[in-house]
C-alpha cells in the first residue's frame, strides 16, 4: 500500500549532471537519474533509496583532500550509498557515492534540496544525531585509532553526527562507563574493537538497560528489558565474527554507512549464568571444549595479533582433548525453522520478521522498539527438555552464524540472526581425523552437520554439567578402551530434564582444581599425558572459568547498525531500466 508520502510527493525536472541533461525523478523512496541523451540507446538510470542518502546540500561540494563548496545558487549535491563490485566477500561492499546537480534555476534548486531534507527526515527515524564511541586501541593489529580517525569520523562529520570519542585505558572501561554515567541524548554506541570490545559494549548496555528499569538480571527467569540505545561496530579486532555474520563484510566503511544512515538489525542474545548468581551475555559464540580451550591458549600469546588463535588452534589441536559432561536442551519449535534447511539468514530474512510478530505478540505496542518482549517462555508452552551425557571434543551454542573470515559460512551456516533461537552443536569424542575433517568443513561449503560423531539443535535454553566423578572414572576408562571411534559412543536420553527454574537452580558454580586432572589418551596413542577434566567457557572472546552454566535465548534483545548479510541475488532485477552495475538497486525487503 503506497503511503501519503510516496503518492503525494513526486518531483520531476531536467537536471545537469556534469556536462549531460538527465531527467531526474524524486518520489517518496527514490532519487532517480537517468541520461536525457535520445539518440544514446545505451542510457543508463541509477536508483538510490532515499534511505541511503547521506546528505544533500548546496552547491558544488568537494570532500576530498578537504572540505570545500563552490555555490552558484543553482547547484547540489547529494552523497549516497553505493555498492562496489567487489565480491570477494560474502555481503556488499559500500562506498560513498557523490553526485552534483545543477538546476535550470536557483528557485528549482531549493525546491530540490527542500524536497530532498523532507523525505531524509521521514525515511530515517533511527539515523543517529549523537553518539559515544569506544575505541579499543589494542584490539586486533592495534588500528583501532586510525581506522576511527581516517575512515569513520570524516563519515560521521559529512552526516551531522556529533560523537563523543572515548579511547579506552584498560578492559571493562567500556562497561563501566556505560553502566554509571547518563546516557541521555545518545543515539548509540559506537564500538571501534573486536568480538570481546563488542561484548564489555553489550553488557554495558544491557546492564544499563536493566537497571533503569529495575530489573535484576541475574536471575534467569526474568524477562529483560529490549535496549533503547543502537549498537554499531566498526571492526578492528582479531575475529570480528559479529561484524561478519551481521554486514557480510569486514570493512570499516561499509560499516560507518550502516551507522551513518541508521540502519537497524535487531539481535539474539543468549543470557549465561553462571557461579552464584552472575551472568554474561553472548551474541556469537558460548563454546566448551576445543573453542574454550583455544582461546584460553590463545590469551598466553596475545602479542601475535590474530594469528594467536590459528597458532593455539593447532596447540590445542594437536593435544587431542575431549571433557564428559551433561547437555540438557529445550527445543525450539521445529515447525519454525531447522538448522539443517540450508537456508541463509540474509538482509529482510522472513523468518527473523515472522519472530518478531511472534515473540512480542503478547505485548501492547507489538514488534515495537523498547518494548518488554514476553520471551520464549511465557508466550509458548515450554517445549520439551531433553538430555544426553558422554564426552564431547566440543559444546557449541550460537545464536547466529557466526561466520567470519576463517568461516565464511560459520559455526551454524543456517542459523538467524533474530528468531529468538540458538543452535546447539554438539561435536561428540572422536578421532583426531574426524575432528580435523569437521573443523575443515567450516573453511568450505560441505555440511559439518553432516558427520556421525556431530549433531545440532535449535534451542531455546541449555544447561551443562559435569559428568560425577564416577561417570567421569568410567569415562575415561572406556576412552582407554578404544571405545573414542567416529561415533563417539554416547548415552542419549530423550526425557524432560525438568523445568527451566530448576534447571537455572541446578546450575552451581565450579572451578577446576588440581584434583579434577585425569589421564586421557594424547594424539594416536602414542604417548600419554595429563590434561584437565574441566575445560573452560569462550563466552564470545571471554573465559568463564565456570564449567556448569545455564544459558537462555532472548529474541531481539539488542539492535545493531546493520541490516543483515546483502546478498546480491536478493537485489531485486530492475527490469524496466538499465542500472549502473556499481549503484545501488532496490532491496526486497
Ligand atoms: C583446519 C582449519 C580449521 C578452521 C576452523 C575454523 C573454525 C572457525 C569458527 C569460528 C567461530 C568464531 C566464533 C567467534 C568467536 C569470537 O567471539 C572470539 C573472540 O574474537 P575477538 O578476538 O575478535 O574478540 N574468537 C574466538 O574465540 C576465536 C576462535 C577461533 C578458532 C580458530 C580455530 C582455528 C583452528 C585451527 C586448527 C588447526 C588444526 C591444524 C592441525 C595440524
Ligand atoms: N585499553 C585497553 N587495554 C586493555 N584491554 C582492553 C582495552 N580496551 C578494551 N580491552 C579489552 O580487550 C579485549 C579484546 O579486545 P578486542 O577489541 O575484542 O580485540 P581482539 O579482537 O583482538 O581480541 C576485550 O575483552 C576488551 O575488554
Ligand atoms: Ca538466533
Amino acid at each position: 500500500m503506497k503511503t501519503q508520502m510516496e503518492t503525494d510527493l513526486k518531483l520531476e525536472s531536467s537536471l545537469w549532471v556534469g556536462n549531460k541533461r538527465h531527467l531526474a525523478v524524486l518520489t517518496g523512496w527514490h532519487l532517480r537519474w537517468t541520461e536525457a541523451d535520445k539518440k544514446n540507446p545505451d542510457k543508463k538510470t541509477v536508483s538510490v533509496p532515499v534511505a541511503e542518502v547521506v546528505r544533500v546540500e548546496e552547491g558544488r561540494v568537494k570532500i576530498l583532500p578537504h572540505k570545500s563548496v563552490e555555490d552558484t545558487g543553482r547547484d547540489f549535491t547529494v552523497f549516497y550509498v553505493k555498492r562496489s563490485n567487489s565480491r570477494t566477500t560474502s555481503g556488499l561492499l559500500w562506498r560513498l557515492g557523490q553526485t552534483q546537480f545543477t538546476c535550470p534555476s536557483r528557485v528549482l534548486r531549493d525546491q530540490w534540496t527542500k524536497h530532498l531534507w523532507t523525505v531524509l527526515k521521514t525515511h530515517s527515524p533511527l539515523r543517529p544525531h549523537r553518539l559515544l564511541v569506544f575505541i579499543n586501541p589494542f584490539g586486533g593489529k592495534n588500528k583501532g585509532r586510525q581506522i576511527y580517525h581516517s575512515l569513520v569520523a570524516p563519515l560521521f562529520e559529512l552526516a551531522g553526527i556529533n560523537s563523543h570519542v572515548i579511547v579506552t585505558e584498560r578492559a571493562n572501561h567500556a562497561r563501566d562507563h556505560l553502566l554509571k554515567k547518563d546516557l541521555t541524548g545518545f543515539d548509540g554506541v559506537v564500538c571501534v574493537g573486536g568480538d570481546g570490545m563488542f561484548n564489555e559494549i553489550l553488557h554495558g548496555v544491557i546492564g544499563k538497560t536493566q537497571q533503569e528499569a529495575g530489573l535484576c538480571e541475574n536471575d534467569p527467569a526474568v524477562t529483560l528489558q529490549q535496549c533503547p540505545l543502537h549498537i554499531g561496530i566498526i571492526p578492528a579486532g582479531s575475529t570480528d565474527c559479529v561484524c561478519y555474520a551481521t554486514v557480510g563484510v569486514i570493512d570499516p566503511v561499509t560499516s560507518a554507512l550502516h551507522i551513518v544512515i541508521g540502519d537497524s538489525q535487531p539481535l539474539d542474545v543468549c543470557s549465561v549464568h553462571y557461579g552464584p548468581g552472575q551472568v554474561r551475555y553472548s551474541v556469537s559464540l558460548v563454546g566448551y571444549g576445543f573453542y574454550g580451550d583455544v582461546l584460553a591458549e590463545s590469551e598466553k600469546h596475545r602479542w601475535m595479533g590474530p594469528f594467536r588463535y590459528d597458532y593455539s588452534g593447532a596447540v590445542v589441536f594437536l593435544s587431542n582433548r575431549s571433557y564428559s559432561g551433561t547437555v540438557q536442551y529445550l527445543l525450539a519449535d521445529p515447525l519454525l525453522s531447522s538448522p539443517r534447511d540450508k537456508t541463509r539468514c540474509l538482509s529482510g530474512c522472513g523468518v527473523c520478521s515472522r519472530s518478531t510478530e511472534r515473540l512480542f505478540r503478547n505485548s501492547s505496542d507489538s514488534g515495537s522498539l523498547y518494548s518488554s518482549y514476553s520471551g520464549p517462555f511465557s508466550n509458548d508452552s515450554e517445549g520439551e527438555w531433553m538430555s544426553v551425557d558422554g564426552r564431547f571434543k566440543c559444546v557449541s551454542l550460537t545464536c547466529m552464524s557466526s561466520s567470519c573470515a576463517k568461516s565464511p559460512l560459520g559455526l551454524s551456516p543456517s542459523a538467524h540472526l533474530a528468531d529468538g533461537t540458538g543452535d546447539l552443536i554438539l561435536v561428540w569424542d572422536t578421532n583426531p581425523l574426524g575432528f580435523l575433517k569437521y573443523l575443515h568443513r567450516h573453511t568450505t561449503t560441505q555440511d559439518q552437520f553432516d558427520l556421525p560423531f556431530v549433531e545440532v539443535h535449535r534451542v531455546k535454553a541449555v544447561r551443562f554439567a559435569l559428568a560425577s566423578r564416577g561417570e567421569e572414572a568410567e569415562d575415561n576408562e572406556s576412552l582407554s578402551n578404544g571405545m573414542d571411534g567416529e561415533d563417539g559412543g554416547h548415552i542419549e536420553n530423550g526425557s524432560r530434564a525438568g523445568s527451566l527454574q530448576h534447571l537455572a537452580a541446578g546450575a552451581k558454580g565450579q572451578t577446576m582444581t588440581s584434583e579434577d586432572k585425569t589421564v586421557t589418551p594424547f594424539m594416536c596413542g602414542l604417548c600419554c599425558r595429563k590434561t584437565p577434566a574441566v575445560s573452560v567457557w569462550n563466552c564470545d572472546g571471554e573465559i568463564l572459568p565456570f564449567p556448569e552454566i545455564f544459558c537462555k535465548i532472548h529474541g531481539q534483545l539488542v539492535h545493531l547498525y546493520a541490516r543483515g548479510i546483502e546478498d546480491g541475488a536478493s537485489l531485486r532485477d530492475c527490469t524496466e531500466e538499465r542500472v549502473e552495475s556499481n549503484t545501488t538497486c532496490i532491496l526486497q525487503r
